[in-house]
């Protein structure tokens, strides 16, 4: 139960930089739910899609268990040649109900997307639909542009924020994929080394969104994952270069501007959010509402876009390691992985700052 189950959940066994095949299932959010709903994966998995560059290698699980039918399919490849359609074929022998198409982004046909429809933020867009078709009409942008869109196959990288990046200098590699993605406000000036220098796409919501204007990457994609329907305000108002009239529902302080032309926006398909809270992880439902509970963190919400995405899938920098409180949260600050427990304690709806555990 290690990879999937320590990335989603705010707890990993040890560490080192590892290829791993693992477990998917169990729980996640921060305020745990101790069993997986019914239709959750929660069985040793045959190995997942994924290149984890990750906080453990669990004992005798070095390398990558391929079901026998892939072996055949993509055996034949050399090393490092990008294997078309990879992660969707591994997560369909993991997980026979995985179906592939799900776009990335919403685009204006986003109300076909039945899967989508009837849910409210964040897992759905219901209510949402006018202002979406105002955002998207501005962007008017709804892939990862030319190049990319047009690329026959994919390997992608979900950059989490973990302590674990630090020092590894494993930017060279990071560096190698096609789609890089980070997540929130984790910088890449002045950690290259470690965590490489482009990015493709950075997915965060207004409370994660980096306030600095230069620290924004150029030619990198903004992408809104949005939890809440003011969330979807705040992106008209950025876009739109309009004052929020207020910033009450927000929990924390969040970015005034986005240095990014509209035609460099994006909004993360939420389904992303429903797939990775109720069918992955299997947390409570809720009736569809956020609460405490069901939302999944951002960087498995990102992986999850991923493997409907891309033909190759690796993460790097996850893992929540409760079992060493001083260890670094981040890979870019002094705070330590005992805040997030103390984070815990603050209400939904209230505003919290990290406590400066250091
Ligand atoms: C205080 C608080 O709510 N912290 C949350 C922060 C915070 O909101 C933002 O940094 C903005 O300030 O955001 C989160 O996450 P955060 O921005 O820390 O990290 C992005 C993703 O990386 C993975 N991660 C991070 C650190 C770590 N030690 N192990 C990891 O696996 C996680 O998958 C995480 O999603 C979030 O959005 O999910 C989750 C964090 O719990
Ligand atoms: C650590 C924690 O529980 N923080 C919550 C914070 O959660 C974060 O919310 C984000 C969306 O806004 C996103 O879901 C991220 O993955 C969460 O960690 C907020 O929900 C906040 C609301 O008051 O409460 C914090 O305790």
């Amino acid at each position: 139960m290690e990879c999937i189950q320590s990335l989603m959940n705010h707890q990993s066994p040890s560490s080192t930089v590892c290829m791993v095949p693992c477990t998917v299932g169990g729980d996640e959010s921060h305020e745990a739910n101790p069993s997986p709903a019914p239709g959750a994966l929660s069985h040793a998995c045959p190995g997942l899609p994924l290149l984890l560059l990750w906080e453990t290698a669990p004992e005798g699980l070095g390398t990558e268990i391929i079901p026998l039918e892939l072996m055949y399919k993509y055996g034949n490849l050399s090393e490092g040649v990008c294997k078309p359609g990879y992660a969707a074929a591994k997560m369909t022998a993991i997980y026979p109900m995985f179906a592939k198409p799900a776009p990335m982004f919403l685009d204006p046909n986003f109300r076909r997307f039945s899967k989508i429809s009837n849910f409210f933020s964040p897992f759905g867009i219901k209510t949402q639909e006018k202002i979406i078709d105002n955002i998207l009409t501005a962007t008017k942008s709804y892939g990862l542009g030319e190049e990319l869109d047009s690329q026959s196959c994919k390997k992608c990288i979900i950059m989490g924020n973990g302590g674990i990046l630090a020092n590894k200098s494993m930017g060279v590699k990071i560096d190698e994929y096609d789609v890089i993605a980070r997540l929130n406000e984790a910088p890449v000036s002045g950690y290259e080394k470690d965590v490489g220098s482009k990015t493709t796409m950075r997915i965060t919501y207004p409370e994660g969104a980096i306030q600095k204007t230069e620290r924004y990457e150029q030619g990198s994609l903004f992408v809104l994952s949005a939890f809440k329907a003011l969330d979807f305000k705040w992106l008209r108002s950025i876009i739109f270069k309009e004052r929020l009239r207020s910033t009450e529902g927000f929990w924390k302080s969040v970015a005034r501007h986005v240095p990014r032309e509209p035609s460099e926006m994006r909004i993360l398909n939420p389904y992303f959010i429903q797939e990775a809270a109720f069918r992955f992880i299997g947390l409570p439902h809720n009736n569809g509402q956020m609460g405490r509970g069901n939302i999944p963190t951002l960087g498995t919400v990102a992986i999850t876009m991923a493997l409907h995405n891309c033909d190759e899938v690796a993460v790097a920098g996850f893992g929540y390691d409760m079992s060493t409180p001083h260890a670094p949260l981040h890979y870019y600050e002094k705070i330590r992985m005992a805040a997030i427990k103390e984070m815990e304690k603050c209400g939904r709806g209230r505003k919290c700052q990290l406590p400066n555990i250091t």
